[in-house]
């Protein structure tokens, strides 16, 4: 094995979490233990039982030491204390924005962040469902443009040092994500111009979503399902080459498609690839990174924030 780290997933001690943050609480709110029973509802050794971390606390029990708290429940269970105090502000300061207006300022952050540090880099990363064509892809426009060219699932697998399925049977979704994340960060570690082939799934994780489109120029390749569907069945991929399999394909495509499409969405350029040949894609994605300006200076309260 390849491996630097060892690949360790771990549950979160969800009991410890809760027990500091109802004591860190309560003390703020300078209540007694005996004050946060009584308006909670809660008896007194219980409560002292689940400040110790100790006892199986059932979500009614939580729900009504949030409200006790005035605390909402999800955040009973967030592990924002090593964040400090600043996160939990930018936090509520994004709760009061639109939808538009987040967009706005994420924009903007990004925009920002990748300011002002000497020569901007120029990495591209294709993202989108499988048999979206960014294996295809990828390699001729780095060629096109004189980038190196990275395949991330290939990366998950030399770091791994098994194929992915084995991956995914021994480690699990959660294990393949760790090492997706790890490989990301390598990647822009090691490549300041790239073009990278992500996998499909890439973006349902939201920290390595983020750092994917902080630090590439991302485009979105998609395709009708039944495109996608006809492409990946004449590859015989594994995952869909059984009979069984093969019945809830198509679903399978659509639905992860369906389910993920506002996520692709936030990518900064999408390109529809149906019924298009590849030397014109390729074409299309050369204009769409020389129109791209790496590194634009964003405004001076992103700046601030980013500082
Ligand atoms: N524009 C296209 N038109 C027709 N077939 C394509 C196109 N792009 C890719 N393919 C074919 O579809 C299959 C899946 O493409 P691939 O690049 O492996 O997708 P991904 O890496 O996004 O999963 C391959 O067999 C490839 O040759
Ligand atoms: O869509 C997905 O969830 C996945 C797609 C795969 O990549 P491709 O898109 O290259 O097939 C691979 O990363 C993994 O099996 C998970
Ligand atoms: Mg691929």
């Amino acid at each position: 094995m390849a491996q630097e780290k060892p690949l360790v997933i771990e549950a979160p001690d969800l009991q410890e979490r809760v027990a500091q943050r109802v004591r860190a609480a309560r003390a703020g709110r300078a209540m007694s233990m005996k004050q946060l029973a009584r308006e909670s509802g809660i008896s007194l050794p219980y409560l002292s039982r689940v400040e110790r971390g100790d006892g199986n606390i059932s979500l009614a029990v939580l729900g009504k030491l949030a409200a006790a708290l005035h605390l909402s429940p999800d955040s009973m269970l967030a592990d924002d204390e090593r964040y400090g105090a600043d996160y939990a502000l930018i936090v509520e300061l994004l709760k009061r924005q639109s939808p538009a207006r987040l967009r706005e300022i994420r924009k903007a952050l990004l925009d920002g962040a990748s300011s002002g540090r000497g020569k901007a880099p120029r990495r591209i990363a294709l993202v989108g469902l499988r048999g979206a064509g960014k294996s295809t892809l990828g390699p001729v426009l780095a060629r096109r443009l004189g980038l190196p060219f990275v395949e991330l699932n290939r990366e998950v697998e030399k770091e791994a040092g098994i194929a992915l399925d084995l991956i995914f049977s021994i480690y699990g979704q959660a294990g393949f994500r760790q090492l997706e994340k790890r490989c990301l960060d390598r990647v822009i570690a090691q490549y300041p111009e790239v073009v990278l082939a992500t996998g499909g799934g890439i973006v349902v994780e939201p920290a390595t979503y983020e750092l994917l489109l902080h630090s590439f120029f991302c485009v979105w390749l998609h395709a009708d399902p039944h495109e996608h569907f006809r492409r990946v069945m004449a590859q015989h991929d594994a995952r869909i080459a059984t009979p069984e399999l093969h019945k809830d394909a198509m679903a399978n495509i659509a639905g992860a498609l369906e389910a993920r499409r506002k996520l692709y969405a936030l990518a900064h350029a999408d390109v529809d690839t149906t019924h298009r040949e590849v030397d014109e894609l390729v074409g299309q994605l050369e204009q769409l990174v020389q129109k791209h300006s790496f590194g634009q200076v964003g405004s001076a309260l992103t700046q601030a924030l980013c500082a």
